[in-house]
């Protein structure tokens, strides 16, 4: 519901009447809310189709029909890194819970949020009062308070239960490479990046010390001693940095903008994001030390394909399900699925995990999917399915199916392939024409006796419906790659009429370059005749042999790749199914990335291009149309450790020559230094340069490290160190430009204050730092918090961006994050005070923070019944990063007020 809509009342008598399991996955005892009946919760093929294909005990049913038919808890995980996950869940459990299980609704006690009791260190939650009671029912407003405000700087995913379980399985461990191929909205993804940076913090921290054999910031890392991961031998190559790697996927331009705007809080150098189809997702050229004139490919250590599904298990939130499901839904998906599945297992290494999952519930879009992908992939001498029965022990799941049936448009059941075949040939039940059922494929149905994936241990594959723990449902395989493998070619029907799948045409669409067309030729072709990485050698390389920095022109690769090596299929394209627009409707698309931002387990996802080739523009509405789709991304262009910026903010900010300077990079096509200065991982460095040309969409990558501001004077950097960056470098920053501050209260006055006044004596109000600030130089330092006294609430270190003028200080942090930091430490809702802003501008500055934009995002991803992952932010810039905030702007003095 959206924010003008009713309180919905309680409707009395408790959810399912009492059967449903609890948040902790015990029955619980009563249910106060129930669901909206306004849409009937009825589909009798739906109803048809599973009731019995399921394989759940007799007594088992009811409760999952009923399961189905109730309102999905709310739920929510912590995120970030570890240490500062567990600070802010401390808040939920010593400030909000012992308030919340005071509340009373409609005459009832409220269940308090309750740990998911699967999910590692208690960073998942939730709790069965429905989010618009939570929203709009006064004696939840502190605890919404938190969740808005922690949503919208990062800290809090609100992600839906079921959708945590992949990442969980993919055994990530630092330093390895991933790619989440359907990533967007990115809320797995940022689990994923959570484990690619995991105990990266202590392992500097380690490090940093015994270089500066300084204690600096008593360590507050028990937890992470006890991790692994925060041992310096987990990844020790990089002075304890991450070298490990993702690449969040997702063949909607649209959708992989939404990626950058979830993933960009994690402030991670080690995350690129494109934009491609995955089926045919392109070779990624990486250094090859042995032999530099060689191509190399990438080929990743783990893979989620979290495929774009019919979604029925997503019914408890999109009620809307319940008329809108048909059979046609899961037919038009299953060869894209079983395409990127497979295009999956090509890229990667042996020995390596690719995770498949759904929210679907359909074998034809589960079971028979991994069976026919392990069938072209070289079957089980080559695919292994992962025995995950000791992952997660608290989960409750079912066991994969053996066997289904396949039901067709017209709702007719098939128990085989044979059937429909004979069917086909008697020529139906007329005697007319031999007309088969419209999408059906051999790969649905449980694969004949006789091959070797016969009998596959598909029962390895989770299945999690809505009963057993009160979630949505889900299925979830982890495949292991033995060996490699030539993939074989797909088993097609000529006979089918069929258009291009939406995603595939989606390069065409967009005007996306001859580059792209020709990389997404070559993925293509190495996709659909099982080429692996390796043997895709490029059209230019047929050519001439290449050298690192040698790019072929656009042109050059289109010409080449249309060259009969790596010319697709006919066959293969023509039997592609048909668009399923026409039987999923695909939610229409709103102008502003923010209304489907947050749309996780989404039915039918596949992109569709905004326009067809027949459109007629009208005024206005190329400009438009170019902009959503994207065709142009700044390029990626990496500074010499010799620019004279990077010497200079070098010398400024005496930056240790432990922190390398050969990773910085700017996107424009001058490679000039003009706004921003991003930095990114080495590994990221190489992939942004060595396929420069080679027409890979990437739309983002590397953190904002410096933004250039208006500096005062000559002697003044005019580079200030960005808040997204400070994490990364403030380590190894020189004491020159270093202010600690330990009170708590000092910090409240930078907080609540934009440009505290430091002139004509008044440094003094700013105690501890006072006389530091006033000796300091002009321009950017870091704030190093280092908390003193044992305040439960005030004691992580943490470093943030000072800006320093003559007669000011500003912290550069946006609106949010003040306001966030102030009611997570002291609880505070005061509105920030402004006042050195112009006369105009001062109402809108002087609005409390908490609870506007972030909530407006929030509630519109949810009234939509999709999963939020972070504070949206709208101001992307052609530079690829977020335009500054308003209150990141230059603290130039004519806004400070004159002293
Ligand atoms: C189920 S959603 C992914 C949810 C996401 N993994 C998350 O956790 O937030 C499927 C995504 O696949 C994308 N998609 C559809 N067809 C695709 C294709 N052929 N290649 C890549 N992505 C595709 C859709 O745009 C959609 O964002």
């Amino acid at each position: 519901m959206g924010r003008g809509g009713k309180f919905k009342k309680n409707r009395g008598g408790g959810r399912g009447g009492g059967r449903g399991a609890g948040a902790n996955g015990e029955r619980a005892p009563h249910r106060p809310y129930q669901t909206f009946p306004e849409v009937p919760k009825e589909n009798e093929k739906f109803e048809r189709y599973y009731k019995g294909m399921l394989n759940l005990p007799e007594e088992e049913q009811a409760e999952f029909w009923a399961a189905l038919r109730r309102e999905l808890p709310n739920s929510f995980r912590f995120c970030g890194s570890k240490g500062h996950a567990l600070e802010v869940r401390k808040l939920l459990q010593k400030r909000y819970i012992p308030e919340i299980t005071r509340i009373t609704h409609d005459g009832i006690l409220v269940e308090a949020p309750k740990e998911v009791p699967w999910y590692p260190d208690s960073l998942a939650w939730w709790m069965t009062t429905p989010k618009n009671v939570v929203r709009k029912f006064p004696p939840f407003s502190k605890f919404q308070k938190f969740l808005v405000s922690e949503t919208s700087v990062g800290n809090i995913s609100r992600q839906e239960v079921v959708s945590m379980i992949p990442p969980l399985l993919m055994d990530l461990k630092p330093g390895m490479t991933v790619l989440d191929l359907c990533a967007a909205p990115g809320s797995k993804s940022a689990q994923l990046l959570e484990m690619v940076h995991r105990g990266e913090e202590a392992r500097i921290r380690q490090v940093v010390r015994a270089i500066t054999s300084d204690a600096n910031g008593a360590d507050k890392t028990e937890v992470e001693q006890e991790d692994e991961a925060a041992r310096l031998e987990a990844d020790p190559s990089d002075d304890g940095r991450a070298t490990g790697m993702l690449i969040a996927n997702d063949a909607d331009y649209k959708r992989s903008h939404m990626l950058i705007h979830q993933l960009k809080r994690l402030s991670s150098p080690n995350m690129i994001v494109t934009n491609h189809d995955a089926t045919m997702y392109p070779p990624i050229r990486i250094p090859n030390p042995e032999d530099p004139y060689k191509p190399k490919y990438l080929k990743f250590d783990r893979i989620l394909a979290d495929v774009p599904c019919s979604g029925d298990g997503t019914l408890r939130k999109n009620a809307n399900l319940w008329k809108d499901w048909t059979p046609g839904n899961a037919l038009g998906l299953h060869i894209t699925q079983v395409r990127i599945l497979v295009r999956a297992l090509q890229m990667l290494k042996p020995g390596g995990r690719v995770v498949y999952s759904t929210c679907s519930m359909n074998p034809m879009e589960n079971e028979s999917v991994v069976a026919a992908a392990i069938d072209r992939c070289g079957g089980p001498d080559k695919i292994e399915i992962i025995d995950c029965r000791d992952q997660l022990p608290l989960l409750k799941r079912k066991p994969g199916l053996k066997k289904w049936q396949i039901m067709d448009k017209s709702g007719r059941v098939w128990n085989t392939w044979k059937e429909v075949e004979e069917y086909t040939k008697s020529g139906g039940e007329k005697g007319g024409p031999a007309v088969a059922p419209s999408r059906i494929a051999k790969t649905m149905f449980p694969i004949e006796e006789g091959s070797d994936c016969y009998d596959l241990p598909l029962d390895r594959c989770m299945r999690v419906y809505a009963h057993q723990q009160d979630t949505g449902g889900f299925f979830i395989t982890a495949l292991h790659k033995k060996a490699e493998f030539k993939a074989k070619p797909e088993e097609v029907e000529k006979k089918e009429t069929v258009k291009k799948p939406v995603a595939a045409t989606n390069g065409a669409a967009n005007g996306s370059s001859g580059a792209t067309d020709a990389v997404e030729t070559i993925g293509a072709a190495a996709a659909k005749r099982g080429l692996e990485e390796e043997q895709v050698e490029e059209p230019e390389v047929k050519k001439r042999r290449v050298s690192q920095d040698d790019t072929a022109s656009p042109l050059e690769d289109a010409a080449a790749a249309s060259e009969p090596e790596f010319a697709p299929i006919p066959d293969a394209v023509e039997t592609v199914p048909e668009a399923k627009a026409e039987e999923v409707e695909t939610p229409a698309e709103s102008d502003t990335p923010m209304a489907d931002a947050d749309a996780t387990e989404t039915p039918a996802e596949t992109p569709k291009p905004e326009t067809t080739s027949t459109d007629t523009p009208k005024p206005g509405q190329h400009e438009k149309k170019k902009k959503q789709q994207g065709p142009y991304e700044e390029p990626f262009k990496f500074l010499s450790a010799e620019n004279p910026v990077i010497q200079n903010v070098t010398e400024f900010y005496k930056i240790s020559d432990r922190f390398p300077r050969d990773r910085y990079m700017v996107r424009n096509a001058m490679g000039e230094p003009a706004k921003s200065i991003y930095y990114t991982s080495a590994l990221v460095r190489d992939i942004l340069t060595l396929n420069e040309g080679r027409g890979v969409k990437f739309v983002h990558g590397g953190v904002k490290m410096f933004v250039k501001q208006d500096s005062p004077s000559a002697e003044v950097c005019c580079w200030r160190i960005q808040s997204e960056g400070m994490p990364i470098l403030h380590g190894y920053v020189g004491e020159d430009r270093v202010v600690v501050l330990r009170k708590k209260e000092t910090l409240k006055k930078l907080l609540i204050e934009m440009f505290p006044k430091i002139a004509n004596g008044e440094w003094a109000r700013l105690d501890e730092i006072g006389e530091r600030v006033r000796d300091l130089g002009l321009g950017c330092c870091v704030l190093r918090i280092e908390p003193e006294g044992d305040d439960e609430y005030f004691n992580e270190t943490m470093a943030l961006p000072l800006w320093k003028s003559f007669h000011s200080l500003n912290l550069m942090l946006p609106k949010e994050d003040r306001s966030a930091m102030l009611l997570r430490i002291y609880n505070d809702t005061t509105p920030l005070v402004n006042m050195g802003i112009r006369k105009d501008e001062k109402k809108e500055e002087q609005q409390p923070v908490v609870a506007t934009e972030a909530e407006a995002v929030v509630e519109a991803a949810e009234a939509k019944g999709e999963d939020t992952v972070m504070g949206e932010d709208t101001s992307e810039t052609k530079e690829g990063g977020a335009a500054p905030k308003e209150d990141e702007k230059v603290p130039v003095e004519n806004e400070a007020p004159v002293a």
